[in-house]
């Protein structure tokens, strides 16, 4: 039986990109709507038969004007140009009301003129501003939030720079390079009472926020195992053939690991621990294989991670994921999604998941009983897209869709104008638990990198 429901898009279908219900035809204004039997048996002071207007109840909130973010970008590289493009795509393009962005300033520590141009290329407004160091940035009194955008090796100095300076921060993956320098970023930024994500756009999607709601249904039942990867047969030895890219770079935290089986973990542990109430979940067993990518020493070319996550009986029992990641093998070979390199099992069938993993647009689920739910969940966009196109891994933007990093940007605004310190859809706590998975991966393998980019002394010249 091949069933196709609502939400994402049905296959072949024109893009449905929110997954709220049709609220306004049941409620068609918000007075209306505040009057509904739920809220009523919530709030019943709140709303006085009379109260004719919003404004006299709330009068702080004006429904009409959104709040607009300002952003400041930290370094001018490949994401740093996708992330900022998407993020001037006008937020009504994917329903969102509530908040805009805008970019006041970027900067690069090449050179001043480097950040210009950058700030031309991606179409920021004409009077922003253009550094050429990061120290100078974070002194910009206009930015509300810094996106930091250098390679993991960095990401620690950097986001220790801009929160010392005041600056709510969202930070690339992987946030560092190891679980003490996440910790003591956390706590810097509990110090100084500012935000602090990492920047994991996968988790922001609606593709995950469906998968993880089908998960929460119970519709396969507990989930008993979960198989992840995010693998890509990148030729390393002739695409980075001087061993500098931070792919495989020692001295920029290279290997599959932290930048691409980062994804891997995020699957398996957005599906088996953030699903579960916060009071069960509970920290895995680990069990790792590491393979070194010989020419440049230290840095991983493939890692296989299990993982055993401790269960009550009730809640299902013991349950296992195996994530995995590689610079050599592809998770599909000739670049095709057809293969679902996510597996999500319960008894009562599974949830797949299409690659790229860290892009995926494309589920399935597959019933005991023989039915079949697909599902596309193409970007929205403003019919430009950022123009991103993978330059090693294969995979691109189809026509007109955006990239999909503005879900994450959204939530960081949306934060901010809550007074949210965390991500809602991964805290600080859940991203050092991963951090402290991947020390424990290369502890087993045997991979450290240098000291100065493993400490948490700041500052330390890198
Ligand atoms: N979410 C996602 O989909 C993706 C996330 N990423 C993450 O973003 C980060 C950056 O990746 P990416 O943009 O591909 O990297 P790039 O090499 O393209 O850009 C990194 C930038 O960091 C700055 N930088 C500062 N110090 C150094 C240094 N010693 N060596 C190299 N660059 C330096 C440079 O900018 P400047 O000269 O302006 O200071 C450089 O352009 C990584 O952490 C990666 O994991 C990457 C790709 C996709
Ligand atoms: O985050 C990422 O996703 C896309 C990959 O191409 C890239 O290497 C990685 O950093």
């Amino acid at each position: 039986m091949q069933a196709k429901v609502g939400g994402g898009s049905e296959r072949g279908r024109p893009a449905v990109a929110s997954q709220h219900h049709d609220v306004k035809a049941i409620y068609p204004t918000a007075l209306e709507g505040l009057r509904c039997p739920l809220f009523q048996q919530l709030y019943p002071t709140l709303l006085s038969p009379q109260t004719t207007h919003l404004s006299s109840t709330f009068p702080t909130i004006n429904m009409a004007s959104p709040k607009t973010i300002r952003w400041g970008i930290l370094a001018t590289g490949g994401i740093a140009q996708t992330f900022t493009k998407d993020l001037l795509v006008d937020p009504t393009t994917r329903g969102v009301k509530h908040i805009k962005h805008t970019v006041v300033a970027a900067s690069s520590s090449s050179s001043q003129e480097r950040a210009q141009a950058f700030l031309k290329d991606v179409g920021a407004p004409s009077d922003a501003k253009a550094y050429g160091s990061y120290e100078d940035l974070v002194k910009n009194p206009d930015i509300d939030i810094v996106y930091i955008a250098t390679p993991h090796s960095h990401h620690y100095q950097n986001a220790m720079l801009c929160l010392e300076a005041g600056k709510n921060v969202l930070c690339e993956k992987a946030f560092t390079v190891n679980a003490a320098q996440t910790r003591a970023l956390a706590e810097k930024a509990k110090e100084k009472n500012l935000f602090l994500m990492e920047a994991v756009w996968t988790r922001y999607f609606p593709l995950s926020v469906y998968v993880r709601e089908q998960i929460e249904s119970g519709r396969i039942g507990p989930i008993a195992r979960v198989f992840a990867d995010n693998s890509m047969a990148t030729n390393p030895e002739e695409t980075w053939s001087d061993g500098k890219h931070r792919m495989v770079n020692p001295e920029l935290a290279g290997g599959a690991l932290l930048d691409l089986g980062i994804y891997s973990l995020t699957w398996v542990f957005q599906t088996l621990y953030h699903t579960q109430p916060e009071n069960a979940r509970q920290p895995p067993k680990v069990l790792a294989a590491l393979k070194n990518y010989e020419p440049t020493g230290a840095a991983d070319e493939s890692s296989t991670i299990v993982l055993s996550f401790p269960r009550s009986k009730e809640a299902g029992g013991e349950a296992h994921a195996i994530a995995t990641t590689s610079l050599r093998v592809a998770t599909t070979p000739g670049g095709k999604d057809d293969v679902p390199g996510i597996r999500i099992q319960g008894p009562g069938g599974e949830i797949q998941v299409f690659p790229p993993a860290y892009r995926p647009t494309r589920t399935r689920i597959v019933l005991k009983d023989g039915t079949v739910e697909d599902k596309d969940w193409p970007q929205p966009g403003p019919g430009k897209g950022s123009g991103w196109r993978n330059g090693f891994g294969g995979g691109s933007n189809a026509e007109g869709e955006g990239h999909g990093m503005f879900w994450e940007a959204d939530e960081a605004a949306s934060a901010l104008v809550d007074g949210r310190k965390e991500g809602k859809y991964e805290s600080l706590a859940e991203s050092i638990l991963i951090m402290e998975v991947m020390d424990e991966v290369r502890k087993q393998g045997n991979l450290t990198y240098p000291d100065k980019i493993e400490t948490t002394k700041y500052p330390t010249p890198l």
